[in-house]
């Protein structure tokens, strides 16, 4: 069996495997297209430049384009899979155009016998190598803002390297006569062939290494996060509270923390329904996350009842913290759920008193009863002395 076709298989193998991988992981779902596309038709242009196949100007010309397009295919894909969507880059596209439109004028004008022998690869070579070149500069930064430097090295090499090989083929390829040109492509098919292998072999394995990674990390913060709300469960926000009192302990930082619960949440469940309860919980969670600094921690604590910690805090920013929450969830919940949704919250600052994490939680929660009991939505400070009103 020819070379070639050991690598056109192993190709549509991969393409293969990216169509199931496709076909189970359905949140990866575009990128691994894209790479089943690139599997797809690689393999198609190793068969297509099969020696039995390639009597004619044509079939290496089509061979050429869809190399060209299978390449544009995988690192499109990267793209998807390391922003979520594909963007359409400065320079991929028109290059890609350029390319494509150069092979077609080879294609329809390499019929003429001075043509042919001489500028038949020119345009494939040229433009494939500045095509990988550009995608490979684009992909650079969006991939190094994911993931180390080496891992986006070995992604980008094939390109690189198959960029400069093209660049390096086109070295001297005008002075050779017909023959010349025969005897060189007959000389490059093996070295050729295993190329495009390895090649192949680097960006499908270092990808389904990505992907593995991935479907891993995932896996791991399923395990940590609530699916609801989307905040840390009780287990993982237990277990931020126990890793800051631990750093307060060697370090002395500050800490406090806050409760947040839900006013009259039964209502809404009572009223509404079951779901719109969830949606209510939905956007609490969304409203915590996206106004808490990365930083800080929060996690569901039970319920419609949240935790929020805080390390080395001054007790106004918690406070100032805890009311731009307080109003950000009335007017979303006003703006989205077009019901009225507050919530109380009861605030505890660290004292020399504590002896562990749960005297802070203990006067949180008096602190957020102490809320409730003067009416609810409003941000009530665990004090010393007696509880301190916010709002
Ligand atoms: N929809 C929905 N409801 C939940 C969930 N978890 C707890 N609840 C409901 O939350 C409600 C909590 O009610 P209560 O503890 O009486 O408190 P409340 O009605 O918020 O009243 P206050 O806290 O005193 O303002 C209960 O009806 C629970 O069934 C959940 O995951 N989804």
């Amino acid at each position: 069996m020819p070379i070639e076709a050991l690598c056109g298989i192993q190709l549509a193998l991969y393409a293969a495997g990216w169509a199931l991988a496709a076909w189970l992981i359905v949140e990866e779902r575009p990128a691994m297209l894209h790479w089943m596309a690139y599997g797809a038709l690689q393999a198609g242009s190793v068969f297509l430049a099969l020696p039995a196949l390639s009597a004619g100007t044509a079939p290496p010309v089509a061979a050429l384009l869809t190399s060209v397009l299978g390449f544009a295919a995988a690192v499109r894909g990267l793209d998807v899979f390391v922003s979520g969507r594909a963007r359409l880059d400065r320079w991929g596209l028109p290059l890609l155009l350029a390319t494509g439109t150069g092979i077609a004028a080879v294609a329809v004008l390499g019929r003429g016998p001075a043509i042919q022998a001489r500028w038949e690869g020119v345009p494939y070579s040229l433009g494939l190598s500045l095509m990988l070149l550009s995608y490979a500069a684009l992909s650079w930064n969006p991939l190094r803002r994911s993931h180390r430097a080496w891992t986006t090295t070995v992604l980008l090499a094939p390109l690189w390297s198959t960029a400069l090989l093209g660049l390096l083929s086109l070295w001297g390829r005008t002075e050779l006569d017909d023959a010349d040109l025969q005897a060189m492509r007959a000389a490059a098919r093996t070295p050729n062939a295993i190329l495009t292998m390895v090649m192949s072999g680097v960006f499908n394995i270092a990808f389904l290494v990505l992907l593995v990674g991935r479907l891993l990390t995932r896996l791991r913060e399923g395990a940590r996060v609530d699916h609801l709300t989307g905040v840390l469960n009780r287990r993982a926000i237990e277990e931020r509270l126990e890793a800051a009192w631990e750093q307060h302990r060697r370090t002395g930082c500050g800490l406090a923390i806050a409760m947040m619960d839900l006013d009259h949440f039964k209502r809404i469940n009572d009223l509404q329904g079951h779901e719109a309860g969830d949606h209510a919980l939905a956007l609490a969670g969304e409203t915590l996350r996206e106004q808490l600094r990365p930083y800080d921690s929060v996690g569901r604590w039970g319920g419609e009842e949240f935790l929020l910690i805080w390390l080395s805090p001054s007790v106004e920013g918690v406070l100032r913290s805890c009311e731009r929450l307080r109003e950000s969830l009335a007017l979303r919940a006003h703006e989205q759920l077009k019901t009225p949704l507050t919530a109380s919250f009861g605030v505890a600052l660290l004292r020399p008193s504590d002896v562990a994490e749960v005297d802070l939680v203990r006067r949180a929660d008096a602190a957020l009863y102490q809320a409730k009991r003067e009416g609810r939505d409003r941000v009530c400070l665990a004090g010393p002395a007696p509880v301190l009103h916010a709002a």
